[in-house]
């Protein structure tokens, strides 16, 4: 297992205090920060948008993960890639030409991320491997934070870890929804690489503490079933 790559959902920060919540992730241990775009027709809620991704963008000292919940996502790579994301993961569901998007997006120089809802099986992305750095697995049904990770997802990371095996893929396994201190080590036992949390850092009273405990708790000894 390697050392988890955190990513705080920026979705749970408060948007009075951005600047203070991006400082707080900068002087952290977590690795990137996790950006959650939201049309109001991909998923049926409205997050933000460009002025507050470039306000994000000119503090963060961390890598930009931007988790693109919007239909027809190819109207705005570009503008995303200008305002600072290093990965743009797109939904599979929302593409009709995965291959070319997943194509347009390294060209422009980020990484490039396919999200995988609930429902869609780990084999639709198997002929596209070639162009995909990171595979987000949701664990929860997008729209919302704050939700209870879906236990059905833990099998589809292992799924999932199975086909990049079996492809020699080096993509990355990003989960989102629900990760905490009880889902963390199922999770990361069963293949995840990169964990997005929202609420367990933001809601906490020590955000730092938490996103410190979130990266160890995979190698924590876990209590004897007897115990
Ligand atoms: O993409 C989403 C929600 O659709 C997430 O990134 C949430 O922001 C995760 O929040 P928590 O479940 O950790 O509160």
């Amino acid at each position: 297992m390697n050392q988890p790559i955190i990513a705080p959902s920026i979705l749970a920060a408060d948007f009075a205090n951005l600047q203070r919540d991006v400082e707080l992730i900068n002087h952290s241990d977590a690795d990137w920060f996790h950006i959650d775009i939201m049309d109001g027709e991909f998923v049926p809620n409205i997050s933000f948008g460009f002025p507050v991704l470039e306000a994000i963008q000119k503090h963060a000292r961390k890598p930009l993960d931007v988790h693109l919940m919007i239909v027809q996502p190819d109207r705005y790579l570009e503008q995303f890639a200008k305002a600072g994301a290093a990965t743009i993961t797109v939904h599979y569901e929302a593409c009709t030409h995965l291959h070319r998007t997943l194509t347009r997006i390294r060209e422009l120089g980020c990484k490039a991320g396919v999200a995988l809802n609930l429902q869609t099986p780990v084999t639709a992305i198997e002929d596209v491997l070639d162009s995909i750095d990171q595979v987000l697995v949701m664990t929860i049904n997008p729209g919302f934070g704050g939700q209870k990770l879906v236990p059905a997802s833990i099998q589809k990371v292992r799924k999932m870890r199975r086909l990049l095996t079996e492809h020699q893929s080096p993509a990355l396994i990003e989960v989102d929804g629900g990760v905490d201190l009880n889902t963390i080590t199922a999770l990361a036992e069963a293949g995840a690489d990169v964990f997005v949390a929202g609420t367990s850092v933001f809601k906490a009273d020590d955000p730092a503490a938490a996103i410190r405990t979130l990266k160890e708790r995979p190698f924590a000894p876990q209590p004897s079933p007897m115990a």
